[in-house]
């Protein structure tokens, strides 16, 4: 690498080293600040944070990230006053945890914390215990030492708290879209929250305010579980990043609401708090282990989908899906009163490319066109293979002229395409182009008609010389071909 090069990216590292180190100072100033006086903090962010960033990001869990994480615990307890000594063991203790939590996950596959397996959930559960028992098991110790707490009261206190941190704020961090795709999938999504689909679309979310409420109202022990019916639907209904937030939300709300004492619940003693702590926790993993089943069946459904419809060679749309979709195309133009035109194209002389250079550069033409077509469609213009070297264009509310001319640059555009074979070779290849248009388009018009139609007139391309668009005068297929540019 050019030492220009390794200097930027060391700049770039230990930017992200710092903000690291920045975020664990936050989330510690954050902990320390909520923290009762006389014991820890139950809303400990950090270890947990930490544990989902170095999982999610594995560039920051080498020693840098971690000195940078060790910076920040220390420095957010020497400065609000805490000893030397008690802050590099509380750090140690902290950091213990964080580090048998990423072990774990190095060991497993990365679609374990992106919570793409059906066992995601279990093993998010043995990773968060783990965790919290080897943090307690290093830093409950300072319970009597800094507080004269009793021992045993603090190690479970301990457990217990960064357990349910792990569980409910780790696949929050694990599933959020990188910032640029979180805008896209939001603007993906606008449609659905608009008018009064946008109110059933938000019904889960209803749902979930109802069961925490009536959890209030209502109250006793069991009032934490109210919530998981809504919960569930919730997971059937949002991605998995939304349920994992809404999840997170209900969780630290009700562990606020006892903790505040405005639930008519209120634990009595020690063993009740961590048992409504690891309670919260454990019912949260019943909807996440629903989202996680969904979203795995979703993509599979998205992957199975897309082998359908489109072509894996070229990308392109596949002959079935290209028939039905522009079936329909045609149906709206038609009662639209539009036009809309339809091309049918042919790569000439393409069984020369697959003899002379091989089968493997005849892929590589198929590819290269149709990355060429995609390039030059408009958004709202349909494409597919149809089979071999032949595509068919649908091009909705287009006069002739315009489709003519759009023909024509695909006819240039072809000519100029510069694409290489496996070998690095340059292969030059041509077009032949039918065209045939309807202004407006009839309501008894069919696709299959019209490429029949436009194939004729790719007969006529081919046969006058190739490397030319053909048009037929008339829709119907019986006026005589006009043009051949
Ligand atoms: N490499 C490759 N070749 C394919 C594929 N599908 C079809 N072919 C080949 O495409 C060639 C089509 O040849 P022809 O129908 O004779 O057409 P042509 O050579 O383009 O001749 P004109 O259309 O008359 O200009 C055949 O040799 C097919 O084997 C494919 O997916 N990859």
């Amino acid at each position: 690498m050019h030492f220009l090069d390794r200097l930027r990216s060391a700049v770039l590292d230990l930017r992200g080293v710092a903000l690291l180190g920045l975020l664990v100072l936050g989330a510690c100033y954050l902990g320390i600040w909520a923290r009762p006086t006389g014991f820890f903090s139950a809303f400990w962010l950090t270890n947990a944070m930490l544990l989902g960033l170095m999982v999610r990001n594995p560039a920051w869990a080498h020693w840098p990230g971690w000195l940078a994480a060790a910076i920040g615990y220390m420095l957010a307890d020497l400065t609000t006053g805490g000893a030397f000594l008690t802050t590099l063991w509380l750090t140690a203790s902290n950091m213990a945890g964080v580090l048998v939590g990423v072990v774990m996950y190095k060991r497993v596959e990365d679609k374990f914390w992106r919570m793409q397996r059906q066992l995601s959930p279990l093993y998010l559960f043995c990773v968060s215990i783990s965790s919290a028992l080897a943090s307690a098991l290093v830093g409950s110790g300072a319970g009597p030492v800094m507080f004269h707490a009793d021992w045993y009261e603090t190690f479970w206190v301990w457990v217990s708290t960064e357990f349910m941190n792990y569980v409910l704020l780790m696949p929050v961090i694990f599933t959020a879209p990188a910032p640029a795709r979180m805008w896209r999938a939001v603007a993906a999504q606008r449609p659905c929250w608009q008018g009064w689909q946008g109110w059933v679309h938000m019904a889960p979310v209803f749902s979930v305010l109802l069961a925490v409420l009536a959890g209030t109202l209502i109250g006793g022990p069991g009032a934490i579980a109210f919530v998981v019916p809504a919960l569930l639907w919730c997971a059937l209904t949002y991605s998995l990043f939304t349920t994992c937030l809404l999840g997170m939300l209900v969780g630290y709300f009700q562990t606020f609401e006892i903790a505040a004492g405005m639930s008519t619940f209120t634990p009595t003693h020690m063993e009740m708090v961590l048992s409504v702590r690891a309670g919260v926790a454990l019912l949260f993993l019943g909807p996440l282990a629903t989202a996680c089943s969904h979203a795995a069946r979703s993509e599979m459904l998205r992957r199975l989908d897309h082998a359908v419809n489109f072509d894996h060679l070229t990308g392109a749309m596949a002959r079935g899906a290209f028939m039905g979709t522009g079936a329909k195309l045609l149906a709206r133009m038609a009662a639209d009163a539009q036009s809309a035109a339809v091309l049918m194209l042919d790569i000439d002389h393409f069984k020369q490319v697959n003899d002379r250079h091989g089968h493997a550069a005849g892929d590589a033409v198929l590819q290269g066109f149709a990355r060429m077509l995609a390039g030059e469609l408009r958004p709202g213009d349909l494409c597919g293979r149809l089979g071999g070297e032949e595509f068919g264009v649908v091009l909705p509310r287009i006069t002739r002229g315009d489709a003519l001319a759009v023909a024509e640059r695909l006819c240039l555009e072809t000519r100029r395409c510069e694409i290489r074979g496996p070998d690095g070779q340059c292969l030059n290849i041509s077009v032949s182009i039918g065209l045939v248009h309807q202004e407006p388009v009839a309501a008894d018009t069919r696709l299959d008609a019209l490429l029949c139609i436009a194939d004729a007139a790719l007969y006529e391309a081919k046969r006058t010389g190739r490397d030319r668009v053909a048009v037929v005068a008339g829709a119907d297929g019986t006026a005589p071909l006009v043009s051949a540019a």
